[in-house]
């Protein structure tokens, strides 16, 4: 299995050089030379088995082998072994044709630890046998960062530093950033938004000489491990509600697109999904793209999502990729388009492929507000403001096949917008309920790229 960039001008890697390169030379976007099928009998074989071998059979056909069963079935059970529910990623059911699937029972209580915390066993074997350190540069709203820094701390040959909009995450992600003492584990505070951090992550690996020094490595969704990870609970809960005999929906709150991309590669591989829904908050680039086929940036607005307040969704580069039929010379141009003139028009052709796969639609801050109050009456489920939005706009969407919402943040992660809905403060698992309390270590940097890199090299161990 060779991977290719979404750009077309970059060298062909297998899986474990495009884990551990991040983003490609031509700044594109690893992802396979071609998606592996799944049978409808292989998928039916899988009902009732442990997320952890749904997990190893869904896995194995990309990673090739560039690590052994051994390996990567190692890598599963000790990276699933410490989430706080036995089913992983349970299902609860909402109405009639309405499951929600919770994806916040891992360490830092979102779904960034379903993928985190397998790339972190998958880097230590892969480092370990090259004999190889990298620095993690990461960008995050809030939750990549908490998750990356709970996979990565306390190793040796890996530095973690993790770009954050100040002002911007919640209380809880800012101190889950903050407050881990290991000394290979960095919090930057950057006087921007979270396209800001991105871009400035972009722009470090276009440094090559920066690149080089550092050993840059990326753990956003640029890596297609982290997409990989997540195409795993597409299948785990399919097959809760009858697949691959029926058809189910997803609707995905979506702000970098990783998410509900790996839904779009559970969808090739053979899963029969219906229908994958795009739920934004008012960052709506991408549901405004979907409307009228022209990809238009604004500026980011804050919003009680801050998850989700993105407006260049770094993953619409890998759907626009299949989209254009694998032209990388176009993508390459249409992202050209994108640094100089802020948008891009999606071609007629391009926006009918991808219609024909997502839907979407958009909720205010009232109605995601609403939505958090009227489901902890209907349900009694407490639902943090992302997967709200998503719920709100999968009600609006229901149709005959049953419809997967994605819980995508525990709630306790952002209790002043819960508190607001619902009169109650979520509490934090017990474990973790010292965080308030816990000593904090910020570091601030200017929306500056040499002060950054500054910065970066200064801390990181040599
Ligand atoms: C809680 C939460 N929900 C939804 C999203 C959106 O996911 P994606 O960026 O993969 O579209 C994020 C951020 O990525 C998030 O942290
Ligand atoms: N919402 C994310 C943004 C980064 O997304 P990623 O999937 O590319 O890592 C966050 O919480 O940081």
């Amino acid at each position: 299995m060779k991977y290719i960039s979404t750009r077309g001008d970059a060298p062909h890697l297998t899986f474990e050089e495009a884990m551990l390169t991040g983003l490609a030379l031509d700044g594109g976007l690893y992802v396979p030379e071609s998606v592996p099928t799944l049978g409808q009998g292989e998928i039916a074989a899988l009902a009732g088995a442990p997320y952890e071998e749904i997990a190893y059979r869904v896995m194995a056909p990309f990673v090739g082998d560039c690590f052994t069963e051994d390996e990567l079935r190692g890598a599963i059970a000790r990276a699933y072994e410490g989430f706080g529910h036995d089913a992983r990623a349970p299902l609860v059911q909402l109405g009639p044709n309405h499951f929600l699937l919770e994806l916040f029972h891992g360490p830092t209580l979102a779904f960034k630890d379903f993928a985190m915390q397998i790339i972190g066993q998958l880097f230590q074997i892969a480092l370990k046998r090259r004999g190889e350190r990298v620095t993690i540069v990461g960008a995050t709203s809030g939750d990549t960062g908490s998750a990356a820094i709970e996979a990565f701390r306390g190793l040796d040959n890996v530095d973690v530093m993790i770009l954050y909009p100040h002002g911007r995450v919640s209380e809880v992600q800012r101190r889950q950033m903050s407050t881990p003492v290991e000394a290979n584990v960095h919090a930057l505070a950057l006087d921007g938004d979270f396209d800001d951090c991105q871009a400035a992550v972009k722009d470090m690996f276009a440094d090559v000489a920066f690149r080089d020094e550092v050993g840059l490595a990326a753990v956003n969704s640029i890596n297609w491990a982290r997409v990989l990870a997540q195409v795993v609970y597409y299948f785990s809960s399919a097959l809760s509600l009858g697949a691959p005999e029926r058809a189910v929906s997803f609707t995905v709150p979506t702000g970098n697109f990783g998410d509900i991309f790996a839904g779009y590669i559970a969808k090739r591989m053979g899963l029969p999904i219906a229908k994958l829904v795009v739920a934004t908050n008012r960052n709506d680039i991408l549901h405004r793209t979907l409307e009228t086929g022209r990809y238009q940036k604004e500026g980011v607005s804050p919003t009680i999502s801050p998850s989700m307040d993105i407006q260049v969704s770094s993953n619409f580069e890998r759907a626009l990729f299949d989209a254009y039929g694998r032209d990388g010379a176009a993508v390459a141009q249409l992202m050209a388009e994108l640094k100089s003139a802020g948008g891009f028009p999606v071609s007629q052709g391009a926006i009918e492929v991808l219609r024909e796969v997502y839907a979407s639609g958009r909720a205010s801050e009232e109605e995601t507000s609403a939505t958090i109050t009227a489901m902890r009456a209907r349900t009694g489920e407490v639902l943090c403001p992302h997967s709200a939005v998503g719920v709100k706009v999968a009600e609006e969407l229901l149709g005959a096949e049953p419809m997967i919402t994605l819980a995508t943040a525990h709630p306790a992660k952002f209790p002043d917008a819960v508190e607001a809905a619902t009169g109650l403060r979520p509490p934090l698992p017990s474990r973790m309920s010292d965080l308030y309390d816990r000593p904090e270590r910020i570091t601030r940097v200017p929306n500056d790229l040499s002060e950054i890199e500054r910065v970066i090299r200064e801390m990181r161990r040599t």
